[in-house]
């Protein structure tokens, strides 16, 4: 039987994707979900020479704890060096970085109805010896964090010993879980920004990263 025209377009829309559909059964059983290679070696190269240029040009500026009518810079809390990535004035690797994390969007929209509508990304970079101790990321009163997502960029050699794990706690009826994910290159994590705290352990050579927010409006 032949398929109608309408129908054969409906068809060519939506693609079932496994990778993201595997992203999305992880968030709905474990409110996080780890993707390794989300980005390859390349991509990984160029946001990280990117962010180095960046930092070494000395734009970055130290990580502060809540939103502009909360802000305290509490090395104590946080020891991160942020700078915010502008998608209108992205450059190469940044526009490939959102051109991925503009298909994944697209498709959660489509699949889930999470109505993610704005986004905001940060390059990170943790000295030696910084920490971000135990939080969560809706603590900067911003109820419209609904997805945070992390990229790792560090170099392909990046060893457990250099620390700077992520840490995700978890409720397990009642019992307090948690697991340590390391921050190897290309690797993404997406975790629930309003359900699941989590830290950053000490780190024991400079750690490089973008940190994320999937938004409702
Ligand atoms: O870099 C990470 O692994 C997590 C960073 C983080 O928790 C944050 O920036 O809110
Ligand atoms: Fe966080």
């Amino acid at each position: 039987m032949e398929t109608a025209p309408e129908e054969l377009y409906e068809q060519l829309e939506f693609r079932e994707n496994p990778l993201y559909e595997k992203i999305i059964s992880d968030l709905l059983e474990n409110q996080y979900s780890v993707i390794d290679s989300f980005f390859d070696e390349d991509e990984v190269e160029a946001l990280r020479n990117s962010l180095i240029n960046k930092y070494t040009e000395d734009n970055f500026k130290k990580a502060a704890i809540g939103n502009r009518t909360n802000e305290v810079i509490a090395k104590s809390v946080r020891g991160d060096f942020i700078l915010w990535i502008n998608e209108a004035e992205a450059g190469a690797a940044e526009k490939l970085f959102f051109n991925k994390i503009n298909v994944l969007v697209d498709y959660l929209n489509k699949t889930c109805f999470l109505g993610i509508l704005t986004k905001e990304f940060h390059y990170a970079l943790y000295p030696e010896g910084t920490f971000y101790k135990r939080h969560l990321d809706t603590f900067q009163n911003d109820g419209r964090r609904k997805l945070s997502m992390v990229c790792y960029l560090n170099q392909e050699d990046w060893k457990p010993e250099n620390g700077g794990e992520l840490v995700i706690y978890k409720d397990k009826n009642g019992l307090e879980t948690s697991e340590s994910i390391f921050p190897f290159p290309g690797r993404m994590v997406i975790f629930e920004s309003q359900v699941l705290e989590h830290e950053v352990r000490p780190v024991k050579q400079e750690r490089l990263s973008i940190t994320g927010w999937l938004k409702t409006r």
